[in-house]
């Protein structure tokens, strides 16, 4: 006791010396940053956000470093690129291909790739939608100064996602697009001469697809759903995915804080009702561990079935589609390489491709809405010639 009042006594201060603030003092207040504040990665500029992936405090300038880091590091540990390569990037102009068509070309630039990156658009035509989204496309190509090219379902298929829904109702909305969208960015690549083109789904998109299969029990594609390069087999042009270890919410952020220019509204037709719940369900998980994104990919990644011998199935076992419209999508069938559609003459594992099957399916109910709404005494004869004409 007595010792602790002698040291106290020998201290002395020299209170004159001192420059003190006062807390309250709101002119001569300096700002300071507390140590927790800081960047967990500088040390020394503020931190701005807690990074989604891992919660680390970083600041702005870390964020963008560490963000784009990864990316590289996915591109070269998976051997992505090769130099001299023309890489199509998928771009719809929302968040995800934004920042992909912004990232790729700056991580070419900045480590050489060498690779020449060109903007690939598919115009579903969808009024009030894509079309508002191609003009941020549009003006991402005068940003980035990169090629752009459009396909159309109109030009392919010659017709748009607003008719197949006014026919075939909007349920099925995603499947239809789904078949015509992978197919209309192999044949715009193509008709590119380019082999390789990159989509930007993310780390979410991923885990969400790996969970709807272990759901579904889907075995066949949850073996491929972690992939990040995908083929279809027959077909020369092969897909990647440079986010798939990467968070929406980084992705967001980074676009956000990088001023990027892009579309942010969703599709105007049913999103996938399926996907939404696995979608929310992983949100769930998220906020109580963050890496389970990660986790969900990495079991994906993990899994090993045993070898199964597999049934030939015919075209028609694969994907059926029903008179209102509905589509039920059977197993996959065993790929068989070189394949053309008897139809179409694009590229197909089966003798006729799904795009084409989807497509008889539409014109016979256009069809019979014509003659459902036809009361002339000639109708029907028409209708009859119409039908007789879509029997393949
Ligand atoms: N109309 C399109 N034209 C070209 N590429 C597309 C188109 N729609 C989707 N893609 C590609 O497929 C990826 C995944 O598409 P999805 O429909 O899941 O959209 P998303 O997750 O909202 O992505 P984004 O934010 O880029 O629109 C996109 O990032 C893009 O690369």
């Amino acid at each position: 006791m007595g010792q602790i009042s002698k040291r106290r006594s020998s201290v002395s201060f020299d209170y004159s010396a001192m420059s003190f603030t006062p807390p309250s003092d709101p002119v001569n207040r300096k700002s300071e940053i507390k140590v927790s504040q800081l960047c967990e990665l500088c040390h020394c500029r503020k931190a701005l956000l807690r990074r989604p992936k891992n919660l680390q405090k970083v600041c702005k300038l870390c964020f963008f470093h560490v963000f784009e880091t990864e990316i590289h590091n996915t591109i070269v540990s998976n051997k992505l690129f090769h130099r001299g390569e023309k890489v199509a990037v998928g771009a719809s102009g929302g968040k995800d291909s934004t920042v992909l068509a912004y990232i790729l070309k700056l991580l070419n630039e900045r480590h050489d790739y060498g690779i020449e990156i060109i903007l690939l658009s598919i115009d579903e035509g969808i009024i009030g939608y894509r079309d508002d989204s191609l003009a941020t496309v549009k003006r991402n190509q005068v940003q980035y100064n990169l090629p752009l090219e459009i396909v159309s379902y109109r030009d392919l298929y010659n017709w748009t996602m607003d008719e197949i829904v006014a026919c075939a109702g909007v349920r099925n909305s995603c499947t239809y697009c789904g078949v015509f969208r992978r197919q209309a960015l192999d044949r715009g690549a193509a008709k590119l001469g380019i082999a390789h083109v990159v989509t930007g789904h993310n780390a979410d998109d991923m885990a969400e697809t790996v969970l709807m299969n272990i759901f579904r029990g889907d075995v066949a594609r949850l073996e491929k759903s972690t992939a990040i390069i995908t083929q279809s087999t027959g077909s020369p042009i092969k897909r990647s995915k440079p986010f798939k270890y990467s968070y929406q919410k980084e992705i967001v952020l980074y676009a956000h804080y990088k001023k990027l220019d892009y579309f942010s509204t969703e599709c105007s037709y049913a999103p996938e009702a399926f996907r939404g719940t696995a979608r929310e369900l992983m949100k769930n998980l998220e906020m109580q561990r963050p890496s389970c994104i990660l986790d969900i990919i990495h079991s994906g990644e993990n899994l090993v079935l045993k070898p199964k011998r597999q049934k030939k199935i015919s075209p028609s076992e694969v994907m059926e589609v029903r008179s209102d419209g509905a589509v039920s999508l059977g197993r996959p069938s065993k790929f068989v390489d070189g394949n053309t559609c008897e139809r179409c003459g694009y590229l197909s594992s089966n003798k006729i491709c799904k795009a084409c099957i989807l497509l008889e399916g539409l014109e016979r109910n256009r069809a019979k809405m014509t003659l459902d709404t036809d009361t002339s005494t000639g109708g029907a004869a028409r209708l009859t010639r119409e039908l007789e004409r879509l029997t393949f």
